[in-house]
């Protein structure tokens, strides 16, 4: 995809689970697009979630409605499902698929890789990578497994060593520091609880889409 195009796209970028949300996930998504978000991400895992039949039902029902309102549909780790429902992409990090198989199997949909040193970055980039997942920017406690929190500076240090990728920050983001991630250079922010255990996820969304924009750089 189109470096500029995907940087758009990554301004807002929504993951959630069912187990990430206090009610229907179908109806947090709904209002998160209503928002503001500008890229979803299906990431079914960790304690609670669902599997098999009842994530790819799941997946197909928010899938719906992204194609609905034209936001692209990433899942998380599950090639397999992403492969059988045509996803728009996927993401992976250091501990799932190898990125060049992965870019084997997905064509040109879109290939999204966590990365934590320059060594990854370099890697994935050289792998076909079309962004980096940056993180944990701050603490997180949605994440049981996450590295350690990393702040700003990898952020800083790609962009003052020159690279362009499409950068995302995530972990621990919300209404109070999205403005920070974008300043260090991110080209956007990917949150999870700040949306979905919000209130209102139209209002979350809508409060994070404002703090996002305005950052050209
Ligand atoms: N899911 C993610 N999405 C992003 C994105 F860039 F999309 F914001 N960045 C990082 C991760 C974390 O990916 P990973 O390290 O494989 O852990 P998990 O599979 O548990 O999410
Ligand atoms: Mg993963």
């Amino acid at each position: 995809m189109n470096p500029n195009k995907l940087k758009e796209l990554l301004k807002l970028y929504f993951i959630m689970g069912s187990n990430n949300c206090f009610e229907n996930p179908a109806h947090v998504l709904t209002e998160a697009i209503r928002g503001g978000i500008s890229l979803f991400q299906f990431r079914e895992k960790g304690e609670g979630c669902l599997l098999d039949g009842n994530k790819y039902a799941l997946a197909k029902e928010l899938q719906r409605i992204c194609r609905e309102h034209d936001i692209p549909f990433i899942v998380n780790d599950d090639i397999d499902l992403a492969l059988a429902i045509d996803a728009d992409g996927v993401h992976i990090g250091q501990e799932d698929e190898h990125v060049l198989s992965v870019r084997k199997r997905i064509g040109d949909k879109i290939l999204g890789v966590s990365v934590h040193t320059w060594a990854e970055a370099m890697a994935a980039k050289a792998a076909g990578a079309d962004y980096f997942g940056l993180g944990p920017i701050f603490p997180t406690s949605t994440k049981k497994d996450a590295k350690p929190v990393q702040g700003l500076s990898f952020i800083r240090e790609l962009r003052n060593k020159g690279i362009q990728t499409p950068i995302v920050g995530i972990g621990g983001i919300n209404q109070e520091n999205a403005s920070m991630v974008m300043e260090a250079g991110a080209d956007g922010v990917s949150v999870i609880t700040a949306i979905s255990h919000a209130e209102s996820a139209f209002k979350a969304a809508a409060e994070l889409s404002k703090q996002t924009q305005d950052h050209d750089r």
